[in-house]
């Protein structure tokens, strides 16, 4: 592994697993640094992430990027010789990748929202943005066969992570992937089938696993 760059990372994040994505996707050799999230962070981690202490953290030459997304950015304009690049050339396309990957953030955030608030009218309000976000999500996709159009691009990478999650949300909101998106779940599926994509998720049971060590951690019934 590369000493120049090293990824501090946690096993099931999907933010820290849209950068390991991406690093396969462009052929990228790095060090892979678990992290405690839960206990003590290390001092490594809170050095190089004092505003946030999140991960993922990627030490370029160790200098800390971090944010998963700043991170997908730096690595096509860090490394341009690398096997493949993840953004379009054109600077409207690329602004509509960016626009399209900081969205699918609500995923995630709308989806611990199911798992974590006690009120069921906060629940039930979670539920229906969650919806929404997927549907616009699917929408996006339309009739392509990756966000990036004829390839796993950019967009894929930010959004992918995120559906091991949705059985536990499905569970945990009262609604299915299949009815609202469709296309979207279609579209998981092959993405699944990726080596970059099936080697850096985990499966929906482990999720759901981790999820219910989360509630019993914070002492959510
Ligand atoms: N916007 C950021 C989110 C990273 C994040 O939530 N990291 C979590 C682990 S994954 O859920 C994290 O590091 N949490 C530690 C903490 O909150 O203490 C990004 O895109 O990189």
């Amino acid at each position: 592994d590369n000493k120049d760059l090293v990824l501090l990372d946690f096993w099931v994040s999907p933010f820290g697993q849209r950068c390991r994505i991406a690093l396969a996707e462009k052929g990228i050799p790095y060090e892979y640094s678990e992290q405690e999230l839960l206990g003590t962070k290390s001092d490594l981690l809170l050095r190089s992430n004092p505003v946030h202490k999140k991960i993922p953290v990627l030490l370029h030459a160790g200098r800390p990027v971090c944010e998963s997304l700043v991170i997908l950015n730096y690595l096509d304009e860090a490394f341009p010789s690398a096997a493949r690049s993840l953004l379009p050339s054109d600077p409207y396309a690329r602004a509509r990748a960016r626009f399209w990957a900081a969205y699918s953030d609500k995923v995630y955030e709308l989806g611990t929202k199911l798992w974590k608030l006690r009120g069921e009218e906060e629940r039930a309000q979670a539920r229906d943005e969650l919806v929404q976000v997927l549907r616009n999500l699917d929408g996006e996709l339309g009739d392509k066969e990756f966000f990036g159009g004829g390839e796993f691009a950019f967009v894929d990478v930010a959004v992918v992570t995120f559906m091991p999650w949705l059985p536990s949300y499905e569970r945990y909101g009262g609604f299915t992937v299949e009815e609202t998106a469709p296309r979207l779940a279609a579209w998981a599926r092959r993405c699944g089938e990726r080596e970059s994509v099936a080697k850096s998720l985990h499966s929906p049971e482990k999720v759901d696993e981790f999820i219910t060590m989360l509630k019993k951690f914070y002492g959510i019934e």
